[in-house]
């Protein structure tokens, strides 16, 4: 059996990054970005008033540091939008408005709450250290320098960042668009009526898809036809970056994705060395430069997310350009006993409780002895994957197991 490491690092070392795309900011938001943003100019472009206040030379209000109120003339009222800063004559003063340029002459600007707030002529009341009051040039950004670095994940601070260096667009990596494509002809969509199984796979996979930064294209579970299923797929590949199929993957005659998949591209099927999740697939569909990667998973809804979160899951964040592919994990202590199967790698739905200060303690969800039977409501109330290495056969209790952490 293929180890989980072969198969998951040789699909990443197949993936390449979205190309880049300039966006609008709005556009940008959650995405990679693919360049440094170089300040074309000082943040503050030049030396502006910190509060609403009085801009004046120090050394004409001096005397207030000795509890003597000082009155000087108030010349000129500045308002913001002005862009060119006026000059201050010595031994007057000038209203000014937060954010305007501080007048040329002035050094520092009293807050109104330091004086009388006078219009004709201002009192000031109380001292103010020398230079107080101005935000000088450059003191965000300097001109030239790199203020966000290509590789930075796009936030609210970050796009903030940009619009106030009055970038319009941005170079990101888009997000992938992944298609998740279900297959099955049991399969039924939830609302309607019929008999067969639920599609338990499309809705789900595509939430964790845009969890993961990526654009989720849900479609309506297709059947194992070959006719069908073949049509299905070359008609998404058109939109894709990436596909996702589930299902249709087994020994049985009704499971045909792989004739289906042999003559559109090369994708390899593999017994991978993974509980759940046995049946894995990976490869290229497609020609040169419009290769699309596919991940077909096991169709049985436990093991498909599993496998989503094992494979994909970061091949999904390396295609975003993003650096850091896989889930938190923390060290726990197990609360429970339970085996594993020997030469295969366990991941099993848990309740992960504890604190960095306390440590961790997890309890697989459910009766440990059936794990292998694959619960949906088990995993629904999992916060966690616990991880059983390889080698390990059995898990004390007290023992200390990997989790990852899916949620909190
Ligand atoms: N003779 C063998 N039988 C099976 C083997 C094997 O090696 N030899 N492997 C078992 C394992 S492990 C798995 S996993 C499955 C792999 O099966 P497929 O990926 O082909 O999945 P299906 O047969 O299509 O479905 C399995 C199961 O899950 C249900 N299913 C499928 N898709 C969905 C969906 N979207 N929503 C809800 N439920 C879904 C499906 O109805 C089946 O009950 O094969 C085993 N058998
Ligand atoms: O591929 Mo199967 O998931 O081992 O149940």
């Amino acid at each position: 059996m293929r180890p989980v490491q072969t198969h998951l690092s040789e699909a990443l070392a197949a993936l390449r990054p979205v190309p880049p795309l300039d966006v609008v900011l709005a556009d940008a938001a959650g995405c990679i970005l693919a360049e440094d943003v170089l300040a074309p100019a000082d943040v503050p472009a030049r030396d502006v008033a910190l509060h609403d206040g009085y801009a004046v030379r120090h050394d004409d209000v001096y005397g207030a540091a000795d509890g003597g109120a000082v009155t000087l003339p108030v010349v000129q009222d500045v308002w913001s939008g002005a862009v060119e800063p006026v000059r201050l004559v010595p031994g007057q003063a000038i209203r000014v408005s937060t954010g305007v340029p501080v007048p040329l002459g002035a050094d520092t600007v009293l807050p109104l709450e330091v004086t009388d707030r006078g219009t004709a002529t201002v009192r000031v009341l109380r001292p103010t250290p020398a230079g107080a009051g101005v935000r000088h040039a450059a003191a965000d950004v300097v001109a030239g320098q790199v203020a966000i670095g290509a590789g930075v994940r796009l936030g609210a601070r970050q796009i903030s960042l940009a619009a106030a260096l009055g970038r319009q667009r941005l170079r990101v990596h888009p997000r992938p668009r992944v298609v998740i494509l279900p297959v099955g002809s049991e399969l039924i969509e939830p609302g309607r009526r019929g008999d067969g199984v639920y599609n338990a796979n499309g809705q789900a996979l595509a939430i964790a898809v845009q969890d993961a930064g990526a654009v989720a294209i849900p479609v309506a579970a297709v059947s194992d036809d070959r006719a069908t299923l073949r049509e299905m797929i070359e008609d998404q590949l058109v939109r894709a970056d990436l596909l996702i199929t589930t299902g249709g993957l087994s020994e049985g005659t009704h499971d045909t994705l792989k004739d289906v998949l042999g003559p559109l591209g090369t994708v390899r099927f593999d017994h991978v060395a993974v509980s759940p999740g046995r049946h894995q697939g990976f490869g290229m569909l497609g020609e040169g430069d419009d290769q699309v990667p596919i991940f077909a998973l096991p169709g049985q809804p436990v093991a498909a997310q599993i496998s989503y979160e094992v494979f994909v899951r970061p091949a999904l964040r390396a295609m975003a350009g993003k650096a850091d592919l896989f889930r938190p994990s923390v060290a726990a202590y197990a609360d429970v006993a339970w085996s594993s199967p020997a030469d295969v790698r366990q991941f099993v739905p848990a309740h992960l409780v504890g604190s960095p200060d306390e440590g961790y303690r997890v309890t697989p969800v459910g009766d440990p002895a059936t794990i292998d039977q694959l619960s949906l409501s088990a995993l629904s109330d999992a916060n966690a994957l616990a991880v059983v290495p390889e080698q390990q056969t059995f898990v004390q209790l007290g023992e200390r197991v990997n989790c990852l952490v899916l949620e909190g």
